[in-house]
């Protein structure tokens, strides 16, 4: 169906034209063929029996002749095909985009669409196609499903041509990295292309984890610009905490296979990522700045050779995978890992910090970032995101966060006003984005900036007068206000150039489809004309604006102003003009219907005569070389100087448009020249919405805020793990808090205690507390005081990576000889049961060493869980090690009779409290009980476990 459509798409295309010209990529003209011949040729082949042809084989049996001889729109699917072999190339035909050749029977099915073949002379071409407007939806499938670029070949009338020619051309490659404005896209969370930039010939020598690397990362959808200089060695954290749906490598690369971590072991983390080769096209960084951003020569001086290498990779994808536009991105910023607190990507993985992975598929639920999220903006939801990725080791940045989350939670009715205010915004940094690219609608992107920008000024307003009135209880707003200057010039220049009121794009209305209903339109009481159209353009209301089709304000200069004047005295003549027709036309019927609309509601070059069918024939027999066309009761009436005027007003109004498009053209180019300024200002809108959203969960956790202290020390009181908190507040359930002491003194806990008595969620809520408290976030803790900690390393579950060939164990080992290489006395070390993947001696021994390493070279806080403390405490005596800085703490167990092995779990009760001391079981039969251990497993249990005590 969708095929036979689509073909009958292909032939309406070209029925209307002579000639067909088809052009790929904007500049050689492959084709000239005569119209009538093309559809000669393919009815005439179309009535023979094509037998013996598969389709797959069939349109390109490899010879030229054949190739040749395709009519011009396959010729041209091939050499759009061929000339892009790692895209899907869907093909604009008419109101339909189409597969062709293998593409079609590759992903027909796996789209759901139905591959059909179109049979011509030679060939049988396989093809499959869907309409214009499910474009959105089959992309998605394509990038974010089966992580396919595609190649969107878009099809452009050239109407100055008299020829009315069309030209096809790739407009754009969609890869997962280039998503602009798609529907599908989550627009709370970045989307990052990413650029790895190492230097030439360095896998030619054995890997240096100090080799410099530059790496480049952009958001396109918003324009948000990042670069940084790092090293082999921190690469994969890097990543980690981009988290890029797409990365760039250099092409010179390729043939290396960097990915299959032969060369750099860590490299195979890359494999998850979307993975593209690239060669550098233009090495000119600065002409891309230069003119917009005036980039001082001293800032692109800053730049190490690294770093301007991966920018020029990145910003040469873009060049080539959107050739059409150009995207104004924001002045690269240079990250410094200096500045953020380290993590690695299995401690992000590990602390589920902004996704969890269950089942083998991540998602953002049940993540710390959903737990804490009161956003109310998806830029501020991608604010959120980013702090979460990497909190900082700025006081002052976490001070600053600190005091507006006090002074929204001392001042809730500034900070529910506030969040109203917000909620009304909407993302207007996107429209920015899309009016610099050229797509869509120019007219509604500067409407919606417009209309951002003057929500913004109401913004600034209430809070200068809400500042006013309370100064003393506002003063991080006072700081805030110095620095919020809503560029407002730019929003009176949209609402003094556009109709504002012509937002809300609306289309005829649907139901106006009745004759009857124009009738009631056009007629006044009294029965005569009422000038309704004429009215209506002049009021300018939404609907008529469209319908004009004008954006710009009438007397925005003389020579708009003028047109008007011109068209409405046309439109004045058209309506006297009308009048007269409609009453000579009625002396032959009164009853006749004489409407200037067709039956959507649309004016139109014609005037409709519906009426009995005697009357429409007496009509049509006086003037007869005036009728177009007659149907049953109704004709098109076309005089000569009812002809002459509407050609006279359109003509006037093509003219209109002309001057409109550069007055649009004008105003965009004065907004995008602006571009930083409304970014910076909608920034700190973001921070607000953040700062807003901490107080909300302060107020709803009894969050409190974290003091900072220079000494290494992480002094918790009552702290709770905020997810585990959600989770059990959902059934009714409290969780119990615990206090956590690690100091210069004290810098090692080595907790023990029964199977599910919260030895895991109480080192997870340790770190979650310190990221919480670092991204300027209050902390679920009656008391925190905390030293900046620069890393946390974490060592926790048992899980295989089977991806990149590491069993369990082997993981174990990986994470923990990263603790033991990189941990630094500023470091926040939490260990669960290290060890536990190997034999019991063995695994004791390993455990004992960590213990030993972090306790005296490391000399971080630690927090280290195990299921082994008497055994450790032994080895520590018999070495004798110096337990000052140790202390031994356990989850309490409430039992009637703890001594004696039972399977009733009646008797214990896992209170979840820490308590000084080691436990000396495990409870691990009660929980195996509890888990439905068939009873009499159970029995075996309890029999062997009394032997080994006996024993
Ligand atoms: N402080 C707490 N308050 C309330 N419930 C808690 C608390 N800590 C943990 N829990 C509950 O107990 C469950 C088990 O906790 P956790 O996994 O931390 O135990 P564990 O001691 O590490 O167990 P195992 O040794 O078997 O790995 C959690 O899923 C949570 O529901």
């Amino acid at each position: 169906m969708i095929v036979s459509k689509s073909i009958a798409s292909i032939l309406l295309t070209s029925s209307r034209r002579s000639h067909v010209i088809v052009r790929a990529l904007g500049s050689t003209s492959y084709l000239l063929a005569s119209k009538s011949k093309r559809l000669e040729s393919e009815a005439a082949t179309s009535q023979k029996p094509i037998l013996g042809l598969t389709p797959s084989l069939d349109w390109d049996r490899g010879g030229r002749k054949e190739k040749e001889s395709l009519s011009p729109l396959y010729a041209l699917a091939k050499k759009l095909v061929e000339s892009h072999p790692n895209c899907v190339s869907l093909i604009q035909v008419g109101s339909f985009y189409e597969l062709y050749f293998e593409q079609a029977e590759e992903f027909g099915p796996k789209l759901g669409l139905r591959v059909a073949t179109r049979k011509t002379t030679n060939f049988a071409i396989p093809m499959a196609g869907f309409p214009v407007s499910q474009l959105q939806k089959f992309v998605k499938i394509l990038v974010q499903d089966l992580s396919e670029n595609v190649a969107i070949v878009d099809q452009y009338p050239e109407r100055e041509t008299t020829a009315d020619i069309i030209h096809r051309k790739v407009s754009r490659i969609i890869t997962p990295g280039t998503l602009v404005d798609e529907t599908f896209l989550n627009y709370g969370q970045n989307n990052y292309l990413a650029s790895i930039y190492l230097p030439p010939n360095c896998t030619d020598h054995r890997a240096d984890p100090d080799i410099p690397v530059g790496i480049s990362w952009i958001d396109l959808s918003v324009g948000d610009f990042y670069v940084q200089q790092t090293t082999l060695g921190e690469i994969d954290s890097d990543i980690s905490r981009i988290n890029p749906s797409e990365i760039i490598l250099p092409k010179d690369f390729q043939d290396k296979n960097l990915i299959n971590g032969k060369w750099y072991a860590p490299f195979q983390q890359l494999r998850k990522y979307f993975i593209r080769y690239h060669k550098t096209m233009s090495n000119d960084l600065k002409s891309k700045f230069k003119s917009r951003h005036q980039v001082t020569k001293k800032t692109m001086e800053g730049f190490s050779t690294g770093e301007i290498a991966a920018m020029n990779m990145v910003l040469s994808y873009i060049q080539v995978n959107l050739p059409d536009s150009n995207p104004q991105l924001d002045v690269p910023l240079q990250y410094w890992n200096s500045k953020y607190m380290q993590l690695d990507p299995r401690t992000r993985e590990a602390l589920e910090l902004t996704e969890r992975s269950t089942g083998g598929r991540s998602s953002t639920v049940g993540s710390l970032f959903t737990t804490i999220k009161r956003t109310v903006t998806q830029s501020g939801s991608r604010l959120l995101t980013q702090y979460l990725r990497s909190p900082t080791l700025d006081i002052k940045e976490i001070v600053r966060r600190q005091s507006y989350v006090s002074m929204f939670v001392e001042n809730s009715i500034l900070k529910t006003s506030l969040r109203a205010h917000l909620t009304q915004l909407g993302d207007f940094v996107r429209s920015l984005q899309r009016l610099s690219f050229g797509a869509g609608d120019s007219v509604q992107h500067l409407l919606s900036i417009g209309e951002g920008l003057q929500k913004l000024e109401n913004l600034e307003t209430f809070l200068i007068e809400e500042y006013k009135n309370n100064r003393k209880s506002l003063k991080a707003l006072g700081d805030f206000l110095q620095q919020f200057q809503v560029p407002i010039d730019i929003s009176r220049e949209i609402s003094s150039t556009l109709h504002v009121e012509s937002i809300p794009i609306m289309e005829p209305k649907e139901e106006i489809t009745s004759e009857i209903e124009v009738e009631d339109e056009t007629y006044s009481d009294s029965g005569s004309y009422s000038n309704a159209s004429l009215e209506k353009y002049r009021h300018q209301s939404p609907v008529e604006a469209k319908t004009f089709d004008f954006s710009v304000k009438r007397d925005f200069n003389e020579v708009l102003s003028g047109l008007h004047d011109e068209l409405e005295s046309l439109l004045t003549e058209q309506d006297v003009m009308f009048d007269t027709l409609r009453k000579t036309l009625t002396e032959i019927d009164p009853k006749l219907v004489v409407s200037k609309k067709d039956q959507h509601g649309r004016f139109v070059n014609v005037i409709h005569i519906k009426g009995n069918e005697k009357s429409v024939e007496e009509v049509s027999r006086i003037y007869k070389s005036d009728i177009r066309e007659k149907r049953k009761g109704i004709v098109l009436f076309k005089p000569m100087n009812w002809s002459k005027l509407q050609n006279s007003i359109e003509s006037v109004k093509e003219e209109i448009r002309l001057v409109e498009k550069e007055i649009v053209e004008n105003l965009r180019a004065n907004v995008l020249e602006r571009i930083s300024s409304i970014r910076k200002v909608s920034k700190l809108v973001d921070f607000l919405d953040v700062t807003i959203s901490y107080s909300i969960l302060a107020e709803e956790y009894k969050l409190v805020c974290p003091k900072f202290v220079k000494t290494n020390t992480l002094n918790i009181s009552e702290g709770r793990h905020l997810v585990v908190e959600a989770a059990l507040k959902e059934v009714g359930v409290n969780f119990t808090p615990n206090d956590t002491k690690v100091s210069p003194s004290e810098s090692m806990w080595i907790i023990s205690g029964p199977n599910m008595g919260g030895k895991s969620t109480f080192l997870r809520q340790n770190a979650l507390i310190v990221i919480l408290a670092q991204i300027g976030c209050f902390v679920p803790a009656s008391k925190a005081s905390i030293g900046l900690v620069d890393k946390i390393f974490t060592r926790i579950g048992a899980s295989d990576d089977l991806y990149n060939d590491l069993s369990t164990f082997m993981v174990e080992m990986v994470e923990t000889s990263n603790i033991l290489k990189n941990a630094t006395p500023r470091s926040l070390a939490i260990v669960d049961e290290i060890g536990r993947g190997t034999s019991g001696k063995e695994g004791l021994a390993l455990a004992y060493a960590t213990l030993i390493n972090l306790l005296t070279v490391n000399k971080c806080r630690t927090l280290f869980a195990t299921h082994f403390g008497i055994e450790l405490k032994k080895l520590l005596e018999e070495n004798k090690i110096d337990q000052n800085k140790i202390e031994f703490l356990r989850t309490r167990v409430l039992s009637n009779d703890i001594d004696t092995l039972t399977t009733d779990l009646a008797n214990i009760i896992i209170d979840h409290t820490l308590e000084p001391g080691i436990s000396e079981r495990s409870f691990a039969l009660e929980v195996a009980a509890m888990a439905g251990f068939p009873e009499a497993a159970l029995k075996n249990a309890a029999t062997a476990y009394k032997c080994l005590v006996v024993n």
